[in-house]
């Protein structure tokens, strides 16, 4: 099996075996044209000869259309993903027609019906989500650290481009401190509001800053660069 994640920022294709074994994956940047990436990795998919491609996008109708466009080339059986709030591995309250397929790939990776979970996404948006016993109660998006930079880089005459580090979140004595502190402390700060209020809830995180975050988290974090693969699977596996 192919699977694909088209996200905002990256395109991520892993191949796995019929055991479900990870042969081989990459992460590109699409710069906002995943259909022209794609066509350059219609060969190295082809050599893979994979029996279905499966696919997540956050990409919006326009560009899923010109993906399928050149998926078709292929002639290897493909589908989209559609978000069910219905799914009988996880209902949700949210409304299903705008919650991102990423999000809720993460969630159903993620999801067991024993325990209240907190999925963290820190990717391209940093999205927090509760997860009680297999029901999503709804969750919250940030712009992602670095998107907040670009915003205060493009917002303000003083503050300008800097290429510092997101290591702490003490106070900064330097713009480039409190810039770079100031954003990590946005995040930290309300994973560990929403975990305060939520005691009971399994921390789970999961993409490229999960790292970086994590570390000022102060709960206990699982951290897991699955979800949204097992996502893709428990999915596809339902709906055969
Ligand atoms: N090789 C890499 N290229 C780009 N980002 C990387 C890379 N390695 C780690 N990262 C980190 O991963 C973060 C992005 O996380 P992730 O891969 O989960 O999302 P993304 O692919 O950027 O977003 P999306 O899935 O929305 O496209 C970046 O902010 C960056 O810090
Ligand atoms: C929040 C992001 C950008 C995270 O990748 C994506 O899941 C998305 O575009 N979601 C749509 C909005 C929503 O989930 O409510
Ligand atoms: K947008």
């Amino acid at each position: 099996m192919l699977w694909l994640d088209l996200g905002n920022t990256r395109l991520k294709y892993w191949l796995t075996d019929d055991i479900g074994q990870i042969v081989t994956h990459d992460a590109k940047q699409h710069l906002q044209a995943p259909a022209e990436l794609l066509m350059g990795l219609t060969d190295r998919f082809e050599r893979f000869a994979p029996d279905f491609i499966g696919i997540s996008s956050v990409l919006g109708n326009e560009l899923n259309a010109k993906v399928s466009e050149t998926l078709s080339r292929l002639n290897i059986p493909f589908e989209f993903v559609h978000v069910d709030a219905a799914h009988p591995l996880m209902k949700s309250q949210y409304n299903d027609e705008q919650l991102g397929c990423d999000r809720w790939l993460q969630m159903l990776g993620a999801v067991d019906k024993k325990k209240r979970q907190c999925v963290i996404g820190c990717g391209t948006a940093v999205t927090i989500d509760l997860i009680d016993h297999a029901e999503h109660l709804g969750g919250y998006i940030f712009p992602s650290i670095y998107l907040q930079r670009e915003s205060l880089f493009s917002g303000t005459k003083q503050i300008t481009i800097s290429n510092g580090t997101f290591d702490s979140v003490g106070q900064g004595m330097t713009t480039q401190d409190a810039v770079h502190r100031g954003i990590l402390l946005s995040i930290v700060g309300a994973i560990n509001e929403i975990s305060h209020r939520h005691p009971n809830f399994e921390v789970i995180m999961t993409g490229g800053d999960a790292a970086i975050i994590s570390q000022h988290v102060n709960r206990p974090v699982r951290l897991r660069d699955d979800l949204l693969l097992n996502g893709l699977a428990r999915y596809f596996d339902h709906s055969k």
